[in-house]
């Protein structure tokens, strides 16, 4: 099974690739390999809708702390061509999804054949604003990544404020997050956290992942999650991630 999947895996990837094939080829050929392209398209299952929700941008309940730093940070990022020249930036909005894998290169399929009612832990509660509102910007050298992160009513834990649990899922989402930018798809080997301070339900708070060093297939991050002038530190945490590959996941 892990073996057909990964074949199909492979497959997906290099109809995904043809577009971008740099070889020219005679207009004939050039049909032929369309005609044939198309038909394997054909023998899989439809599509999903390129129109995707992007889960990191502003909706109405974006409280006005949560919209003005989004605006901080967007303001910063990368601008349209214009004319002949890329206008500098400092950071980059990373897109989110409510099922990341379909929008790996082949992973339309993949997200049909794999539990394809998985959706995203954090992404899957409908209402916005009741749990989990973020959105993640990764430096130019990406180094360092930030999240702003508004906590909804969903979330309590002690009364009135952000259940720890929910809090060690923002940093290693931000965390993960960052170290499959820095590396490739990673997983969570090690997560230490401490809790400083409890966070309000409704608050804005901002997350900061800096990289601490890669070693071969390991990279250790540390995160601070503190208030959105970074006066008041609510928690810090260290992460170990390992990179793998697509047969990590699928027992291989
Ligand atoms: C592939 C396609 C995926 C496509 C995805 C597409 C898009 C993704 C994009 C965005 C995703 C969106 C959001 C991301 C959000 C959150 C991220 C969440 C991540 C998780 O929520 S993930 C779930 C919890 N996570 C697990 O479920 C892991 C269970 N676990 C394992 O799957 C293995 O355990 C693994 C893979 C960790 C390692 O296994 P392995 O066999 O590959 O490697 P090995 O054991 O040899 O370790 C290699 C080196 O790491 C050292 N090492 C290992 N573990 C250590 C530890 N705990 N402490 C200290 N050192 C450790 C060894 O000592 C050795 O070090 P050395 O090389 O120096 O000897």
């Amino acid at each position: 099974m892990a073996r057909t999947l990964c074949r199909i895996f492979k497959g997906c990837q290099s109809i995904c690739s043809l577009p971008l094939m740099k070889t020219r080829l005679h207009p004939s050929a050039s049909v032929l390999l369309r005609t044939v392209c198309v038909r394997r398209m054909l023998t899989l299952p439809l599509p999903f809708s390129p129109k995707a929700r992007d889960f990191s941008l502003p909706n109405s309940s974006w409280g006005a702390e949560m919209r003005q730093l989004y605006e901080h940070y967007n303001s910063q990022c990368e601008e349209e061509m214009k004319g002949e020249e890329k206008q500098d930036w400092a950071w980059k909005r990373l897109p989110s999804y409510n099922r990341s894998l379909k929008y790996a290169t082949g992973g339309v399929y993949l997200s049909k054949i794999i539990q394809s009612k998985a959706r995203l832990f954090t992404r899957n509660i409908k209402e916005p604003g009741a749990a989990f509102e973020y959105v993640l910007f990764v430096s130019k050298d990406e180094q360092k990544c930030v999240c702003i992160f508004q906590a909804g009513h969903l979330l309590e834990g002690p009364p009135g404020h952000v259940h720890g649990g929910a809090i060690a899922t923002m940093i290693d989402t931000v965390t993960g997050t960052h170290a499959s930018v820095l590396s490739a798809p990673v997983m969570t080997a090690n997560l230490n956290i401490n809790y400083r301070r409890p966070i309000p339900l409704g608050s804005t708070v901002l997350i900061e992942s800096s990289l601490n060093k890669t070693e071969g297939r390991k990279v250790l991050i540390s995160c601070k999650v503190t208030s959105t002038d970074g006066s008041k530190l609510h928690t810090e945490a260290t992460a170990l991630f390992v990179a793998i590959n697509v047969s990590h996941l699928l027992g291989g």
